[in-house]
């Protein structure tokens, strides 16, 4: 397929040049900004459906409302590419989620039009919220002070309908149709999550309330309908039905809690969404909720034809489509995951999964198709995911929840209260544990080890390849005892031969990998950095220093004897784990100092950790050099940490 052209993008550097642009011309500026778009991701990867759904959106709010005055917040983030292109960014927009380069999410620091983070979903109401009360809040301080008013500024949240599916957007609705404050809610509805969404209603009708006129809510559903693509019309007609019978209730759900409801809008339609987004600018309603309906990955055809319309891609020939997948060297953690996971089930009726839609992500899409019936996708909503797996574990069934480890953040007081403190056998399945890479800070596996192993009750495993997943994933089967989580990172594996079957491990027990005659150091890991410890031995090795390796395997309960017999053996004890500070260092430092074994002063114990910021998306690789968690790392704390010798410059030993 042939891109637009994107020369009217030049000069187009802010969106104070765009709203100088007659409306005529707006049309043009979206066509190449979505080729602009699809010939960036195709060289970045990245997310490319839900981009191509608002680039219309997109333009639009830029040309109505005056930026960055006038705050738009994108809700998750993944959708900013065309915002990004139109703010200032298009220079750079090639540099998308690489190193040194522009973030794949929404970021403060990289943009005055970006006013708020995102990547975690369903945050924009309560951030866009909090900036209109904010205003509301300096506007009666300038008329207290009888000074003049300020120029009138708007807040924009733009949500999807799969983020509209969690808790925190109906607590923010909540919040806001009771303060009635001037606040404007774009609910981008493509009738897509990662996956089709699950549980909410995906049709809405709205009374038409822009521009003050009301028209009957069929004329308006015929009349939006027949200016919408057929499918949508189809929609829009059979949501009336659903509508009516709300209307005749008292209304849709949204005017419920406080909402002037407007809508549903063709997105892709600037001559219907440049005037109804005036109208709701200049509304003194508020708040207000904006339905526009759109389409993820329109505009090209290999993303609209695709399932997952092209939400997260690698990077691809523009012509065809076809991406340039990463030749997988080794089954995926994911994937082994899945597979262990049914092979569970297969054997037991009581073992269910959980998602909370991330199916594919998960590998639960795989364990779906092998048991539909103990697959349960609750829609974006971590906190409902993790008490519904309580609950079915409290009748007895064997509820394994898989999530990302950033994303279980969203659930921590559930997993507290709801599942650790009553010792129920919820499973917790942390994938893209450690750092992710390209989707950076947001997304990194960073605290799971910290905020689990603080836990009474709670039993912590972190699996070193992907055969010790398997195990792990019948460990945690036939753990009934209370709850349980196991970590393994994104990506590939490192090629070990996988168990036909996998074996329950003897809980809180690790394993000594290699433990030479006469070794001085002990380099204990936890979960996939054993590979880079076992280079680092190699190279002490070659340099005169014998040196044991040993896999924790479990960060919770620590394997007591082994850990303290290393300690009590070794001259120096190196913890490497992909977790921050917090986490499995810490336990073992917990437990030496409980043992006394810290008193005599004998062993040096180095805790290698993520360090304690927020590391900028580049390739994990990397990130985890950058972080010292790789083998030059580990060698670079051992030499620090071992015994000064005659001649050396303080703390450094001179090997061979
Ligand atoms: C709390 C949280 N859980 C899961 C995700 C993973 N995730 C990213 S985008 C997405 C789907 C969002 O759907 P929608 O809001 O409809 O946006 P669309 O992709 O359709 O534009 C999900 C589940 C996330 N970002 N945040
Ligand atoms: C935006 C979002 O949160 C998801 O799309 C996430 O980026 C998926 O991550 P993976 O690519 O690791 O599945
Ligand atoms: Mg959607």
């Amino acid at each position: 397929m042939a891109l637009a052209d994107t020369t009217i993008l030049e000069g187009l550097e802010t969106p104070d040049r765009l709203r100088l642009l007659p409306e005529s011309e707006l049309q043009k500026v979206a066509d190449a900004v979505r080729a602009e778009m699809i010939d960036a991701v195709s060289v970045t990867g990245g997310h490319l459906g839900s981009g191509l759904g608002v680039v219309e959106l997109t333009v639009a709010l830029h040309h109505v409302f005056d930026t960055p005055d006038d705050r738009i917040v994108w809700d998750v983030g993944h959708q900013c590419y065309p915002h990004k292109i139109l703010t200032g960014r298009r220079d750079r927009i090639r540099t998308l989620r690489q190193g040194g380069g522009l973030s794949g999410f929404t970021k403060r620091s990289e943009s005055a039009y970006d006013p708020f983070g995102a990547a975690h979903s369903s945050t924009s109401i309560s951030a866009a919220l909090g900036m209109a009360v904010a205003r509301d809040l300096d506007d009666a301080e300038t008329k207290a002070r009888g000074e003049a008013p300020k120029k009138r500024r708007n807040m924009v949240a733009v949500i999807g309908d799969g983020s509209m599916s969690a808790g925190m957007a109906y607590e923010a609705m909540n919040n806001a149709g009771a303060l009635h404050s001037r606040l404007i809610v774009i609910l981008n509805d493509n009738d897509m999550s990662i996956a089709p969404p699950v549980g909410a209603m995906s049709a809405y009708l709205a009374r038409l309330a822009s521009g003050g006129t009301y028209r009957s809510l069929r004329e308006t559903a015929k009349q939006l309908g027949k200016l919408l693509p057929k499918a949508l019309y189809q929609r829009a007609a059979a949501a009336e039905e659903y509508a009516r019978s709300l209307i005749v209730g008292g209304g849709t759900m949204f005017e419920e809690m406080g909402f002037h409801y407007v809508g549903p809008v063709d997105g892709h339609n600037l001559d219907h969404l440049l005037p109804v987004l005036k109208n709701v600018r200049d509304s003194d309603q508020g708040p207000i909720l904006l339905h526009v309906v759109t389409q993820k990955g329109k505009g090209y055809a290999p993303a609209e034809a695709s399932a997952d319309r092209y939400h997260g891609v690698v990077k691809f020939d523009v012509v065809s489509g076809i991406q340039a997948k990463a030749k997988a060297n080794a089954p995926a953690y994911t994937r082994v995951f899945g597979e262990s996971l049914i092979k569970a089930a297969d054997a037991d009726p009581k073992v269910v999964a959980i998602t909370a839609a991330m199916p594919g992500g998960t590998g639960i899409d795989l364990f779906g198709k092998a048991h539909p019936d103990k697959t349960f996708d609750v829609g974006i909503a971590e906190q409902h995911a993790v008490t519904f797996a309580g609950g079915l574990a409290t009748e007895g069934y064997k509820p394994f929840v898989a999530i990302y480890s950033t994303f279980l953040q969203r659930a921590y007081d559930q997993v507290v209260h709801d599942v650790a403190l009553q010792n129920l056998p919820v499973r917790f399945c942390l994938d893209r544990a450690g750092l992710v890479g390209a989707d950076g800070a947001t997304h990194a596996g960073a605290f799971d080890l910290a905020y689990l192993c603080c836990l009474p009750n709670m039993t912590v495993m972190a699996a070193a390849d992907e055969a010790e997943l398997v195990h792990m994933v019948a460990t945690a089967h036939a753990h009934d005892s209370g709850p349980i989580a196991l970590r393994y990172p994104r990506g590939e594996g490192v090629g070990v031969e996988l168990p036909e079957k996998g074996e329950p491990l003897a809980i809180g027990r690790g394993r000594v990998v290699r433990r030479p005659e006469g070794a001085r150091v002990a380099l204990l890991s936890l979960g996939t950095r054993l590979s880079e410890a076992l280079k680092a031995a190699d190279a002490l090795e070659a340099e005169g220093v014998a040196t044991s390796v040993a896999d924790a395997r479990f960060a919770k309960p620590l394997d007591a004897e082994l850990i303290v017999d290393l300690a009590m053996s070794h001259e120096v004890l190196v913890t490497v784990e992909e977790g921050s500070v917090g986490g499995f260092g810490a336990m073992v430092l917990h437990l030496l100092s409980e043992r006394g074994v810290l008193d005599a002063g004998r062993v040096r114990v180095r805790t290698l950790t993520l360090p304690d910021l927020y590391q900028d998306h580049d390739k994990p690789e990397k990130m985890y050099a950058e972080a010292g968690l790789d083998a030059e790392g580990i060698l670079k704390a051992v030499r620090a940490a071992l015994p000064e010798k005659k001649g050396n410059r303080a703390g450094r030993l001179r090997l061979a």
